[in-house]
């Protein structure tokens, strides 16, 4: 049997770091929704003992360095299965961009074989199975929109931001998540209102929603990478209501409601940037 799942890319709209732990994470406030650039993960039964992949598009390891083969192991240790899978990644979403594209995959990963398999778990079950993968991997198998606690593991639905344009422009260069939490200093930073966010959603106050993003990963990324801030003011310049880094970076993402603005800010972009994208936010699981 063979079947197909949908990963979407996520933003982060408000992202907090409270404190480091004596795990070596951070603990985090974080408020994230799922954007329409997904990869696609297509899973194919196979009748050996054995777990394969292949992806196209942007590179990623086909063996168990990538996220996706990982889900499937980890899933084989659990429930000390004897069941083997093809997978099949075409990559969408570009990699090491902050977008959550690896964990996006593991998502589907967990998700497809729980049918697959006929494991019969529930969507908490997979999701703290997902927290053994990485800290956006329970956020990813339950999509839509969410207030992320903990290291990011710890998730509360939430109701989806009203729906806007969302064009992403991500610079070539290449940033380590684990570099920048180290590299934060966490009582210099100003800190964003992720409460204030949380009421903006529940009101639907699109206006509130862009005035109250906040990142403060931004602080690291921007000084170390100045395209990034370079791409955050054409963004603004251009229109965008809305303007943020996701995750550590380096893609920039701008909000609009307005359909030629949101043309106008994509033409603009791919003037200096190669990979730009224009997507519609998603905000619901689907
Ligand atoms: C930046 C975000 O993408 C925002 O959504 C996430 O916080 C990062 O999530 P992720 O890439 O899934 O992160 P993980 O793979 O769990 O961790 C990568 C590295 O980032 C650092 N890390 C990550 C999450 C966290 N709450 N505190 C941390 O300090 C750790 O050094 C860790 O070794
Ligand atoms: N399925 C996958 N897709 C993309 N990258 C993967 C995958 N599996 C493992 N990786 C590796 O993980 C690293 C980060 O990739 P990813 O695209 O998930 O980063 P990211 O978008 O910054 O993630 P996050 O926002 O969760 O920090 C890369 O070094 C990549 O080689």
């Amino acid at each position: 049997m063979k079947l197909s799942v949908k990963a979407p890319a996520k933003i982060n709209l408000s992202l907090d770091v409270l404190h480091k732990r004596d795990d070596g994470y951070h603990e985090v406030k974080m408020v994230m929704t799922t954007i329409d650039l997904a990869d696609r993960v297509e899973l194919t039964e196979l009748e050996e003992d054995k777990i394969s992949l292949e992806s196209s598009g942007g590179y990623v390891p086909s063996d168990n360095r990538n996220l996706a083969f990982q889900a499937a192991e980890l899933l084989k240790k659990e429930f000390n299965l004897t069941n083997g899978v093809h997978i099949v990644i075409d990559k969408q979403i570009p990699v090491s961009a902050g977008l959550a594209g690896g964990s996006s995959d593991a998502a589907a990963t967990l998700k497809g074989l729980n049918q697959l398999w006929d494991l019969g778990l529930s969507l908490d079950e997979l999701a703290d199975l997902g927290a053994k993968i990485g800290s956006d991997v329970s956020f990813c198998v339950y999509g839509g929109t969410a207030l992320a606690t903990g290291r990011g593991e710890r998730i509360e639905s939430i109701q989806a931001p009203p729906p806007c344009w969302v064009i992403l422009a991500k610079p070539s260069i290449g940033v380590s998540t684990a570099d920048v939490y180290r590299k934060l200093k966490i009582k210099e930073v100003e800190h964003p209102d992720t409460h204030s966010m949380l009421e903006a959603i529940e009101d639907k106050d699109y206006d509130r929603i862009c005035s109250t993003l906040g990142n403060v990963l931004e602080s690291v990324t921007l000084k170390d990478h100045p395209e990034v801030l370079h791409i955050k003011k054409q963004m603004t310049r251009l229109g965008a209501e809305g303007v943020l880094m996701s995750g550590s970076g380096p893609t920039v993402f701008g909000l609009t409601v307005h359909d030629t603005r949101a043309q106008r800010i994509y033409n603009g972009l791919r003037g200096f940037c190669n990979e730009v994208y224009m997507v519609r936010m998603l905000g619901e699981s689907e």
